[in-house]
């Protein structure tokens, strides 16, 4: 439904207090001509009212002849942001940038985090934000989880579609996103509610079936028949299925790149208040899919780029795949299990 400006400044003001926006901090607002005018307009009047000192920062969009769509993770990477000093030491010189624009895996965005500056990504439409705005419980949840997969050296999902896939895990950090910055240096996107670490290089080796139903983005459609990958020393070797494999592998090669086949980062949904079937209610080019990344119980893997947890590859193909019905093993310890999250192994 249509949300009114008080609504959203409300919301704003909810996760400028989580994120601990306190007066006379620098809050810069990153945005571009794509950016939604009323998160735009009710984030400024929200870090106003905390009393913050308020600066946009507003860049004009690059990449529009690489990216085969205007999807805002068509093209990873390269950003407004690269080469551009003057928006770069603004950045770095604020205690917040609330990203309105979409920094994410560039190496911009990594130097401005290392600055000790914290990055707030939100760029869903506001019907989505207001719907999952973050909570305490969300982030206590999330990081009792992330314990788990912090320990973890290796990770199995199977499901009844036929995937039977294991992760080699430890090399590198678990992520968890839960909307919401409370300590410097620290990056997270609202709407969230998941977790994610990245599989050991070479650490990938099994089947994953995409089934029907299963959402693929940047396409942000549900997979018609089944896809299947065969996945061999931590790179998909073949993708197989119907005319939505066809329509993978087409989009695939068109980056010209083999690390877009590299896999990424693996883990799964923990937001009860973001859904599977939400992505057929809305207008795809309105939303860039949250509510599929998040939603409890998936197993969410994704390919492409991992210099987000410092790793080499800074592909710009980046596929995030959320499956249903899978169940996510840790060790000897079961998380999710046919698509519900299990608690209790967090306790
Ligand atoms: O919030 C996000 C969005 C995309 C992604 O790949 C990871 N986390």
């Amino acid at each position: 439904m249509p949300v009114s400006d008080y609504q959203m400044v409300k919301a704003w003001n909810e996760v400028l207090k989580l994120s601990k926006v306190e007066p006379g901090q620098k809050v810069s607002i990153l945005c571009g001509p794509h950016t939604h005018p009323q998160t735009l307009q009710t984030a400024t009047i929200a870090a106003q009212a905390a009393g913050a000192v308020v600066t946009r920062i507003e860049l004009q969009p690059i990449n529009a002849e690489k990216a085969p769509s205007r999807d805002l993770m068509n093209y990873l990477g390269e950003t407004p942001l690269t080469n551009n000093p003057v928006a770069l030491a603004a950045m770095k010189n604020s205690d917040i940038v609330l990203d309105l624009m979409l920094l994410l895996f560039s190496p911009e965005q990594m130097e401005i985090l290392e600055s000790g500056t914290k990055i707030l990504l939100a760029v869903e439409p506001p019907e989505v934000l207001v719907r999952a705005v973050p909570t305490e419980a969300d982030r206590e949840r999330v990081l009792a989880a992330s314990k788990l997969l912090k320990a973890a050296r290796k990770m199995h999902v199977t499901s009844p579609a036929g995937t039977d896939v294991t992760f080699k895990l430890g090399d590198y950090p678990t992520i968890s996103e839960y909307g919401f910055c409370e300590e410097p240096g620290r990056w997270d996107h609202w709407p969230s509610g998941f977790l994610f670490t990245f599989a050991n290089e070479g650490g990938s080796d099994g089947t994953i079936v995409i089934d029907r139903g299963d959402i693929l983005l940047p396409q942000k459609n549900y997979v018609s028949d089944k896809i299947t990958m065969q996945l061999r020393e931590g790179f998909v070797r073949s993708i197989e299925g119907d005319i939505d494999a066809a329509l993978l592998r087409e989009f695939m090669e068109a980056y010209k790149d083999p690390e877009a086949y590299a896999i990424a980062h693996i883990g799964w949904g923990m937001q009860p208040r973001c859904y599977w079937h939400t992505l057929s209610l809305v207008d795809r080019e309105a939303t860039s899919g949250q509510d599929a990344r998040a939603f409890e119980g998936n197993f969410l893997f994704s390919l492409g780029p991992n210099n987000e947890a410092g790793g080499p590859r800074t592909t710009p193909c980046h596929l995030d795949i959320p499956l249903r019905n899978c169940t996510v093993k840790l060790d000897d310890v079961v998380v999710v299990r046919d698509g519900k999250v299990i608690d209790e192994a967090f306790r």
